[in-house]
């Protein structure tokens, strides 16, 4: 008897109950315990660590929220750049945990994101793009340049993208010839349509790229695409190296704390040890070495850390999915339109349209997560495996499957969060178009995931989730199989929408708990009508007020009461 009630103690302690309020109708009639279940899928360690980084922005002033307003772009980027050198210091993931549990780096991905998708890029293309790309790519001589980003001394980038190419890595057009009279590379952009562009953390703030370039030795002899580190500003000014013009290439949809930009190069000598060489090297003399026989299997090693892009966009878009799903359905539990009267009126999830509209993508939600660690896990698996030289044909399968299911599970996983934040937003009538409740933001940070088709075949892939997931919830992943469109056929689909229908009514009573176990914290959520406790009007009302100048006087206001149009005084211009 002591050792349960010990047990309930510490699992209180670990997650203690959620606020009290109208959301607790729901939480009463779910059909199991939503700490039970977050512990079974997490586990005690990660919930630890996840807290660790929450608790930490919660209660550092440099990462309180400005409600109602909207920051300028500079001035967003600086604080972006401020964070980002925060988490530096909090160091949440040093290298012992991370090789201890590399998990935690997916974890601390996703932690970032869910506060702030233009600070989780700008940190993870420094500390673990440019920096693993480094390590994966090249060799021990490359190792001071992961020092030094680690301590904070230089900033990186990866540019593989130009303005007119991206997809198609192969047309790059970048140029690095080597020079052996001075053991140099010669790094030149043909034109301007073959700038680099689009790149994180380039436009205001890294001292040093990795370049994909096509590589030529004397005799111009082209060896294709590698990849090379070049310093484009001084580290102790941040203005651009000679012959390097580096620039911002502007506002976008979304993500805007993030520094993307564009460079060009004018016969920028880079040393010849700056070639990353794990698939080919040049020697002093300028002879092409490489072990690889066939172009084609070097080209696909080299841009190896693709596949690592692939699987951590997964987990975004689930992140993506996990915040909208948290927001739609605390607020569908709460919100009470129409009923049997007047006076009793019922929340609109009881609607079995909301239920159809939402409940799906809950499954999506469950079923995609579980992929994306697993997939993960794999990944770093196989990732231990190249450093090891391991010539397996287990390794080789591995390779290829993760190939394989990374291309393929981007655009479902990207796709299904792009659409289900969508359905999320209007079930929220009007109040998901309120800028303060965060649809919008995750909707418009989740689509860059969107880019890039690979035509997979997405429902070889989709049985494998479910069959591991089955242990998990029979009902939520069934849902996801039917809902998801994996079985078709005239005479399935009558048998299907109702086994739809069916599974969203007996899930219903569970959303809400469901939703507990995988939202963030209310300050990370940053959703007036997404707060576990679940006061959507108090809350709501409450942000709106601490807005800067909601009750002022327009500072225009004369232009209305002192200056009257003269009417139809321009009329003779037209
Ligand atoms: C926010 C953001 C951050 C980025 N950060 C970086 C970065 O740090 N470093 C970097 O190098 N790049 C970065 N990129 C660039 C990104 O990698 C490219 O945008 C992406 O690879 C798509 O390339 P593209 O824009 O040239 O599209 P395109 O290749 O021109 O594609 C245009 C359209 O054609 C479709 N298409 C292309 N080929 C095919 C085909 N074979 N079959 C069918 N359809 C096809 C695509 O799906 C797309 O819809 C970033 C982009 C964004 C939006």
């Amino acid at each position: 008897m002591g050792t349960l009630l010990e047990e309930i103690h510490s699992q209180n302690a670990l997650l203690p109950d959620l606020p009290k309020g109208p959301l607790c109708i729901y939480r009463a009639k779910s059909s199991f315990n939503w700490k039970e279940l977050l512990l079974f899928l997490d586990g005690e360690d990660m919930i630890i660590f996840k807290k660790r980084i929450f608790s930490a922005f919660e209660n550092d002033p440099l990462f309180a929220h400005h409600p109602g307003e909207e920051l300028p772009i500079e001035k967003y980027r600086e604080l972006n750049f401020l964070r980002c050198k925060r988490l530096f210091e909090y160091d949440f993931l040093n290298i012992q945990e991370m090789i201890k549990n590399p998990l935690k780096i997916f974890m601390l991905i996703n932690c970032l994101g869910m506060y702030d998708w233009s600070l989780s890029a700008k940190y993870f293309l420094n500390t673990y793009v440019f920096a693993s790309t480094i390590q994966n790519s090249g060799s021990q001589r490359h190792m001071h340049f992961i020092q030094k980003t680690l301590n904070m001394e230089i900033f990186g980038c990866f540019a593989l993208t130009e303005v007119s190419h991206g997809s198609n890595t192969k047309a790059i057009r970048t140029t690095a010839q080597y020079d052996p009279t001075t053991q140099e590379f010669i790094i030149n952009s043909p034109d301007f349509e073959a700038s680099k562009f689009w790149i994180g953390n380039m436009g205001k703030n890294a001292t040093h790229a990795v370049v994909y370039a096509q590589l030529y030795t004397p005799g111009g002899q082209c060896h294709g695409l590698h990849s090379f580190v070049v310093q484009i500003r001084d580290p102790k000014t941040l203005l651009p190296m000679p012959g390097i013009m580096v620039g911002d290439i502007g506002k976008k949809l979304g993500q805007n704390g993030l520094d993307n930009g564009f460079t060009m190069f004018h016969n920028v000598r880079i040393p010849r040890e700056n070639l990353l060489n794990r698939t080919g090297d040049v020697t002093p003399e300028g002879v092409y070495n490489t072990s690889f026989k066939d172009v084609r299997q070097r080209f696909g090693a080299s841009l190896g850390s693709l596949s690592t892009g692939r699987v951590c966009i997964i987990g975004m878009s689930v992140v993506n999915l996990k915040l909208a799903l948290s927001i739609a359905i605390r607020f569908s539990a709460t919100r009470r339109q129409f009923g049997p009267s007047d006076d009793d009126e019922i929340p609109v999830l009881e609607y079995q349209m909301q239920q159809w509209r939402l409940i799906p993508y809950l499954a999506a939600a469950y079923a995609l997560d579980h992929f994306s660690k697993t997939l993960f896990e794999n990944l770093i698996e196989l990732q231990i495996g190249l450093l090891q030289n391991d010539k397996s044909i287990r390794q080789a399968e591995l390779g290829r499957e993760i190939h394989a299911l990374a291309s393929a599970g981007k655009p479902l996983a990207s796709w299904t969060a792009q659409q289900g934040a969508q359905e999320c937003r209007e079930a929220c009538g009007g109040h998901g178009y309120l800028a303060m409740n965060h649809l919008g933001d995750i909707r418009n940070d989740n689509d860059p995931n969107c880019y890039v088709f690979n035509g997979s075949n997405r429902s070889r892939i989709i049985f494998k989730i479910c069959s591991i997931l089955i242990r998990v919830t029979v009902c939520v992943c069934m849902l996801y199989i039917f809902a998801g469109g994996y079985f078709s056929g005239e005479q399935a689909g009558k048998v299907i929408k109702n086994a739809i229908l069916d599974l969203c009514a007996k899930l219903k009573d569970d959303a809400v708990a469901l939703v507990d176990v995988i939202a963030p914290p209310d300050f990370i959520l940053n959703s007036p009508i997404g707060r576990a406790n679940g006061e959507l009007y108090k809350n709501l009302w409450t942000t709106v007020l601490q807005g800067k100048k909601v009750l002022e006087r327009a500072s225009w206001w004369a232009e209305f009461s002192t200056y009257k149009p003269t009417i139809g005084s321009l009329k003779s211009k037209l």
